[in-house]
C-alpha cells in the first residue's frame, strides 16, 4: 500500500531538512515535494506534475483557491489550448489560473464549473488579494493590454522566423563546407531560438511554440518544468528548475550544503551546462522506451536535424560530428544564460532565506527575479537574454513584445506598495549567479531593493516622463 501524503513528506523532511527546518519556505503544507529526493526518477516534467497531484491532494477535480471545480467539458474549449487544463487535472492551478489571465472576464466563468469547497489547506504560501500588490497591478494593466492586445507584434514574429531561417542556413552551410565554426554558428543562433520561442511556449498554442524543440529540448516538457513549476514557485523547493541540476548545482543557500557544493561546482558546473541538452534528450528518450512518456511529432526535429547533416556532408561521421558540435554550442549558450539571466543572486529570495512578512505572490516574483539593466529597451537583446523578466513573470502569457508598455504603470503600482524596484548591472548578476552557488548562509532578512537610488534603464525613465507628460497634458 503507497504511504500516506503525510507519512511520505515526514519521510522526505528527514532528508531534506537536515538543520531540522521543514520546508524552508515557510506557508507549503507539505515539508518536501513528493518525488524531489528521488534522484534521477524525479528529474522530469511529467515526474514533477505527478508529485504535485499527490502533494495538493484534492482528487481528479481542479482547485482555484479554496473550491473545486470540474473543468472536463471546459478542455476542448479553453482559448490558451488542452495542454494546459488536461495537464494540471488533480491539482492546484490558483497561480496558473491567477497569472494567465488579466482579463477579468475570466475569472467570472468560473461559477458555471464549481463542485465543491476543498477540505484541506492549500499547499502554497501565496496570496492573491484583491488590495494586494499583484490583483492591484493586474486591473491597472488590463485597460492597456485590452488596447494593445496580448499576442506578439508582427516585429517579434519576423524576429523568430528569422532566427529559425539563419539556423537552417547555417546548419547547411555547415554540411557543405565541414566547417564547425558554421556549425557552432548554428548552435548560437540555436540558443537564440530557444530564449524566444521559451516566450511563444506560454501563450496559447502556436506553431512557433515548437521552434523551442529544434533543440534537445521539448516544449511540452518545458511548459510543466518551466511555466507550471518555476514560474509559479520561483526559488522554491516546488521550483523543477532549481531541483533538476540538483546535487551538481546547489542554489539553494542551505547552512548543510556540501563543501564539494561550496568549491567544486562553481567550476564544474560549465560542464553541466555543456552536456545540459544532451541530458535533456536521453531522459525523454529513456521514459519514451520506459512507456512513461508519450513521444509528439516535435521530438523527432533534432533527429531530422542530424539526418540533414548526414546527408548533406555527404558522411555519417561528419554530419553527426557536426551536430554534436552544434547541440554543445546551443547547450552552453542557452544554459549559461539561463542560469545567470535573473534568478541566482545573494539579493534574490531562495528557499532557505527569510521569507517576506505578506506573501502576496506578486511580490515574492518580485523578490525572485532582477533584470539586467543593459538589456532593456532592446528587443533584440531582451528576447536572446530574457530581458523584461520581472514583467515576464509577472505576465507569463503576455508577449515579450507588450511588456515593456507596461513599465510605466507597474513603477506606479511599485511606488503604491513601497516597493523600492531597481535593476542591476548585468556584471553583478552573473557574479551573483557564481556566489550564490558558493553560499550556504541563509539571508536573515527578506529580500528588499536596496538601493536609495533605484537603478533604472535611461529608456524607462524616459517612458515615465512621457507617461508624465501625457498624463499632465491630459489633466489639463
Ligand atoms: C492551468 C491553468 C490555466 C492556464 C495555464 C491557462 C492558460 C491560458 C493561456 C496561455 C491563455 C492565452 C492567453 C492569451 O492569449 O492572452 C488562456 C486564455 C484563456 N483562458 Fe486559460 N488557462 C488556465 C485555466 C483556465 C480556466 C480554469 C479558465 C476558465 C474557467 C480559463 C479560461 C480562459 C479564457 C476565457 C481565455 C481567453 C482570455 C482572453 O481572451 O482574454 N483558463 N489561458
Amino acid at each position: 500500500m503507497a504511504p500516506s501524503v503525510s507519512a511520505r513528506s515526514s519521510q522526505n523532511f528527514a532528508c531534506l531538512a537536515s538543520d531540522g527546518r521543514k520546508n524552508p519556505t515557510p506557508g507549503f503544507r507539505v515539508d518536501c515535494p513528493t518525488g524531489r529526493e528521488d534522484g534521477i526518477k524525479s528529474k522530469t516534467g511529467d515526474a514533477w506534475i505527478a508529485g504535485k497531484r499527490i502533494d495538493d491532494d484534492i482528487g481528479s477535480l481542479w482547485r482555484i483557491h479554496d473550491k473545486l471545480y470540474d473543468l472536463t467539458n471546459f478542455i476542448a474549449k479553453h482559448p490558451g489550448g488542452r495542454f494546459w487544463l488536461e495537464t494540471t487535472r488533480g491539482t492546484d492551478i490558483t497561480e496558473a489560473f491567477e497569472s494567465a489571465h488579466v482579463n477579468p472576464a475570466v475569472a467570472k466563468m468560473l461559477p458555471k464549473f464549481y463542485v465543491r469547497e476543498a477540505t484541506n489547506k492549500r499547499n502554497s504560501p501565496y496570496t492573491f488579494h484583491e488590495d494586494g500588490f499583484y490583483k492591484t497591478l493586474q486591473r491597472k494593466v488590463w485597460p492597456i493590454l485590452k488596447k494593445i492586445g496580448t499576442g506578439p507584434n508582427l516585429k517579434i514574429r519576423l524576429l523568430m522566423d528569422s532566427y529559425v531561417a539563419i539556423f537552417l542556413a547555417l546548419l547547411v552551410t555547415a554540411s557543405l563546407y565541414h566547417s564547425y565554426l558554421a556549425a557552432c554558428g548554428a548552435g548560437v543562433v540555436l540558443w537564440m531560438i530557444c530564449a524566444l520561442s521559451h516566450n511563444f511556449f506560454h501563450q496559447a498554442d502556436n506553431f512557433r511554440m515548437y521552434y523551442f524543440d529544434l533543440s534537445l529540448m521539448a516544449s511540452a516538457e518545458w511548459r510543466i518544468t518551466h511555466g507550471l513549476s518555476h514560474h509559479l514557485f520561483t526559488n522554491t523547493l516546488y521550483d523543477f528548475e532549481i531541483s533538476v541540476l540538483e546535487p551538481a548545482m546547489r542554489f539553494l543557500p542551505d547552512p548543510h550544503k556540501h563543501i564539494m557544493n561550496k568549491y567544486v561546482s562553481p567550476v564544474a558546473c560549465h560542464l553541466v551546462l555543456l552536456f545540459a541538452f544532451f541530458v535533456n534528450g536521453f531522459k525523454r528518450i529513456a521514459a519514451i522506451i520506459m512507456g512513461t512518456h508519450k513521444l509528439v511529432w516535435a521530438n523527432a526535429l533534432p533527429l531530422v536535424e542530424c539526418a540533414l547533416m548526414m546527408l548533406v556532408s555527404g558522411s555519417v561521421q561528419t554530419g553527426f560530428s557536426l551536430w554534436m558540435a552544434m547541440v554543445f554550442s546551443s547547450s552552453f549558450c542557452f544554459s549559461w544564460i539561463g542560469v545567470v539571466a535573473a534568478h541566482h543572486h545573494p539579493e534574490i529570495y531562495h528557499a532557505y532565506d527569510t521569507f517576506r512578512s505578506d506573501p502576496d505572490w506578486g511580490l515574492c516574483q518580485l523578490d525572485a527575479v532582477r533584470d539586467k539593466v543593459e538589456v532593456t529597451g532592446s528587443l533584440f537583446l531582451t528576447s536572446i537574454s530574457f530581458g523584461d523578466h520581472t514583467l515576464h513573470h509577472l505576465f507569463p502569457t503576455v508577449d515579450a513584445s507588450k511588456l515593456p508598455h507596461l513599465y510605466p504603470v507597474f513603477l506606479e503600482t511599485c511606488k503604491e506598495f513601497n516597493v523600492n524596484f531597481s535593476f542591476l548591472p548585468a556584471k553583478q548578476l552573473v557574479c551573483g549567479m557564481y556566489t550564490q552557488l558558493c553560499s550556504n548562509k541563509p539571508n536573515p532578512e527578506p529580500p528588499r531593493f536596496p538601493r536609495d537610488q533605484p537603478l533604472l534603464p535611461e529608456v524607462i525613465r524616459n517612458m515615465m516622463e512621457e507617461d508624465k507628460d501625457t498624463k499632465y497634458q491630459k489633466e489639463k
